[in-house]
């Protein structure tokens, strides 16, 4: 199945809301640590239903944001929610594909992802065409739970029909610099807010151990990792 008829089931059947509650526990601290200055142009690759513009444009002065996805139901409503909201930056969202990003060269200042890098087709692709599109001393965030080191997140691409790439915390910053961009960081942003049952309630239904839900949420969490275009 094709990331527009994946994503577009989902779209359609509400589960765009439901990753936004479950990923805005880690995706706001992400969000808050990207150096966004008034007048600033941001784009999110990957967008869903668009939080992550809006919550940048509820708490900093850029100025543009555009939302990229390969689902145009989820484009579609990003858009929506947007209207709804009447964000401070102009927010557009834009249908395209991670291989070949609709923007000129140097020309946005910041670029984030969540939960979204690892359906690139070619993720070596999308980095350089990341690369690209930013400006100099621009900034990349790129935020996943899907990756080596979380062995609890492996058993994901079972129930998923797009690709994914599992690469570990090494080769994403291998694959950062191979893109020519510098690793300014990388760092685990834990998951405070799931919560975690005492265990004498374990096994859960999705859960065997407590040991275990606390690896992943508390300690794992999500792989960021930040590149700065040269
Ligand atoms: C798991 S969702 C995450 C959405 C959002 N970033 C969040 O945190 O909730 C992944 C999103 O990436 C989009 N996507 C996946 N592969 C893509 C590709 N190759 N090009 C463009 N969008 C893609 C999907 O349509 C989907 O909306």
């Amino acid at each position: 199945m094709s990331v527009r008829d994946e994503f577009d089931a989902w779209a359609a059947d509400g589960r765009d809301k439901g990753m936004e509650e479950r990923h805005w526990h880690t995706a706001k601290h992400v969000l808050a640590r990207m150096p966004v200055e008034d007048g600033d142009t941001v784009l999110d690759l990957g967008t869903g239903s668009g939080y992550a513009l809006r919550a940048l444009a509820d708490t900093t002065g850029m100025s543009r944001g555009y939302g990229l996805d390969g689902a145009p139901e989820m484009a579609r409503n990003a858009r929506e929610y947007t209207l709804d909201a009447e964000p401070d930056a102009d927010l557009g969202f834009v249908v395209g594909d991670f291989g070949h990003l609709p923007f000129a060269t140097d020309s946005l200042d910041h670029a984030f992802t969540m939960e979204a890098f690892y359906y690139s087709h070619d993720p070596h692709q999308t980095l350089e065409e990341v690369a690209r599109v930013l400006k100099p001393g621009g900034t990349f965030y790129c935020a996943v739970n899907y990756y080596e080191e979380n062995l609890h997140s492996h058993a994901w691409q079972d129930n998923i029909s797009v690709d994914m790439t599992r690469w570990d915390a090494d080769e994403y910053r291998a694959a950062f610099r191979e893109a020519g961009l510098h690793v300014a960081e990388q760092d685990n942003v834990a998951d405070r807010e799931v919560d975690i049952p005492p265990a004498d309630e374990f096994p859960t239904d999705s859960w065997e151990t407590r040991e275990a839900m606390v690896e992943r949420y508390r300690e794992l969490g999500t792989l960021l990792t930040v590149g700065v275009a040269p």
